[in-house]
């Protein structure tokens, strides 16, 4: 099958006045129909990959890619206009903080039922009655009740649900999720993993799930990018990642407390110079 994601050489470069900064430095990938997880630690590039490929860069950067397709579009030869339609429509991402992505004086239901409507063709009350399954999709135990609140009055958990809601309710086919499950509680995490999962399973949707977290990326997703300044040093399936090669990534799951292998000292990430040139 096709895959829904085609990323080739993908570079993005800051212009500041200590010189220019590169954030990702030709990275190539693929998403499927699956979870894939991509982590590093912070200022690897994993945002500025995902927010390359929807471009919504700061202003400041600039984006270079050999290849860079969604369903097969060429995303490299879209005008703005046509990227509005991608965004949402064929590919979303949802971003850490809900709070600053909701409109704070406008009730969520409507939100959800906007974005729907951005991208349909349908009445205000069909629009509603989508945005209210949506809501319930997303596991809101009461939409009617929550569908009239405003995002204040909503939890962390419940306002990251309803983002989901938002993004998916034009049935993309693609998402990005970027540390969206950084924030919430243990339980919450659970039940937001559990709606991507369910989406990716039923839906057939794929998946690039943002992380710091390789314990949780290692569970939850198919397959591992691990990114390391700018670069993707290490590509495998989640499951063999016990026997990633990189050194980087090595470093990484020897610094991770284990249950069951627990160690007085976690090892310290040692860095080498070298792995900036691989
Ligand atoms: N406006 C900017 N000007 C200059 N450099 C920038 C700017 N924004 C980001 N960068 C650079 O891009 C690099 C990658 O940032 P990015 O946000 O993608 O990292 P990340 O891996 O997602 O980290 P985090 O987990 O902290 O979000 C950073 O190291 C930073 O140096």
């Amino acid at each position: 099958m096709d895959p829904i994601l085609r990323v080739e050489d993908l570079r993005v470069s800051f212009d500041t006045p200590r010189g220019v900064v590169q954030a990702v430095r030709g990275i190539g990938f693929e998403v499927g129909r699956e979870r894939v997880g991509l982590v590093g630690e912070s200022g690897s590039g994993k945002s500025m990959t995902g927010r390359a490929i929807l471009r919504i860069t700061p202003r400041a950067a600039t984006v270079t890619a050999g290849k860079l397709e969604l369903q097969g579009e060429n995303l490299l030869a879209a005008d703005a206009k046509r990227m509005r339609q991608i965004r949402g429509r064929h590919a979303s991402m949802i971003l850490q903080d809900p709070k600053f992505s909701l409109n704070p004086v406008m009730r969520v239901g409507t939100q959800v039922a906007e974005s729907f409507l951005v991208h349909h063709k349908a009445t205000k009350a069909q629009a509603r009655e989508r945005a209210l399954e949506m809501l319930a999709q997303v596991r809101i135990r009461d939409p009617k009740r929550v569908y009239d609140l405003y995002p204040h009055e909503v939890s962390g958990g419940m306002g990251q649900r309803i983002m989901i809601a938002m993004m998916l309710i034009p049935e993309p086919a693609l998402l990005i999720a970027d540390e969206i499950t950084s924030a919430l509680d243990v339980t919450v995490r659970t039940q937001v993993l559990a709606i991507l999962d369910d989406l990716v399973t039923q839906r057939g949707l794929g998946l690039l799930f943002i992380s710091h977290d390789l314990n949780l990326v290692a569970t939850f997703c198919d397959r591992v990018l691990v990114m390391y300044a700018g670069r993707i040093v290490e590509s495998c399936k989640a499951n063999e990642l016990e026997h990633a090669k990189h050194p980087y990534t090595r470093g990484l799951l020897e610094s991770m407390p284990r249950l069951e292998a627990p160690r007085e000292r976690l090892a310290v990430l040692q860095r080498d110079p070298a792995w900036l040139e691989a």
